[in-house]
């Protein structure tokens, strides 16, 4: 099939609000170039299953460029997106030169082509992240492999936030939990519960996109068999009780989501979280402390943090 690649330079800040407009405009795909990002982008912490030598990037501005069938007519929807690219102001986000380019483009050329700079990573002691189309043999026999198509919802492993619950799994799986994954998005953080020995798990996440990415990357996994993929907003309504109760959400996200995990977990019981940023770290643990946790230990990478909180074992 043939394809129209159309390019916007825009700003930092009107990336996502561009992105939309040209997802609603009838886009397959779009792809942010972002000077912002790349700078912020530099190493903290080992592995990356991205390799950012690799990567082609702008010094200033952003680009988004989006993907368009030929079924779509063009013609109709460019005068729609530059008009709403113009509307932004109105909302107090500029958008830059905004300036629309388009041209034909095949496509291998860009359904395939970002799949070069992705390659397996071990994210933490044990665990490793293999994209599912690369070939890759453990270099030992405690490295556990999660295959994953990092193309779809959030969750490649490598995100700081990610990495920090990977981690935390980690520490306090030690065979046969029941673990409750909420805010699951690729699925990762099941798939990885299942790879350290949990017994069933149980996933849910609000947007149905994830719910059903989740369920591709877990048929990726043989492993990740028990486990239960259902959209749901946070644990609202749930009585399936845990052991393990894992959540990598923002910690606005995150405080409601404190009272609810509570009466599914037993004494002893534990909520890992993530998804922190340095500044909300204190309203998390406060809040934590004030439903009745224990803050048993706390992760950091870079200015992300997260927390391995406990159920007392006993009253006070
Ligand atoms: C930062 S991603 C984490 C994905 C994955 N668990 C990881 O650790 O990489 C947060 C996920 O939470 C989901 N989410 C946000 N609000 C939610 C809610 N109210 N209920 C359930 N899931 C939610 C998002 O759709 C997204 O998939």
């Amino acid at each position: 099939m043939q394809w129209t690649e159309v390019s916007v330079t825009t700003t930092n800040e009107a990336v996502e609000a561009v992105s939309n407009i040209l997802m609603d405009a009838g886009a397959s795909g779009t792809k942010i170039d972002d000077a912002a990002d790349f700078a912020a982008l530099q190493p903290e912490f080992p592995g990356e299953l991205l390799d950012k030598r690799d990567l082609p990037h702008l010094t200033h501005g952003a680009v988004v460029t989006a993907y368009y069938p030929e079924t779509i007519e063009l013609s109709t929807i460019i005068p729609v997106i530059k008009q709403r690219i113009n509307e932004l102001d109105d909302f107090g986000l500029d958008a830059g030169p905004a300036t629309v380019l388009q041209k034909p483009v095949a496509e291998a050329d860009w359904a395939n082509v970002w799949k070069k700079y992705y390659h397996p990573v071990r994210v933490t002691r044990y665990l490793t992240v293999v994209p599912s189309w690369e070939h890759y043999q453990p270099v030992d026999e405690n490295e556990k492999t999660l295959t994953l198509d990092p193309g779809m919802a959030f969750g490649t492993g490598t995100h700081p936030t990610t990495a920090l619950m990977l981690q935390a799994l980690e520490l306090t799986i030690r065979g046969g939990e029941t673990v409750l994954d909420v805010g699951t998005g690729s699925g990762v953080l099941s798939i990885a519960a299942k790879q350290l020995g949990a017994g069933e798990v149980f996933a849910y996440d609000v947007d149905q996109i994830a719910v059903d990415s989740a369920k591709s990357n877990l048929d990726l996994n043989p492993v990740a068999k028990d486990v239960h993929v259902s959209a749901n907003d946070l644990l609202k309504g749930i009585t399936q009780t845990a052991d393990i109760i894992v959540a990598n959400i923002l910690a606005d996200i995150i405080v409601p989501l404190i009272p609810q995990t509570w009466p599914l977990l037993p004494k002893g019981g534990l909520f890992l979280t993530s998804g922190i940023i340095a500044d909300k770290y204190p309203l998390v643990v406060g809040k934590l402390r004030e439903a009745g946790y224990q803050i048993v230990e706390t992760l950091r990478r870079g200015d992300w943090y997260g927390i391995i909180a406990k159920k007392p074992e006993v009253d006070d």
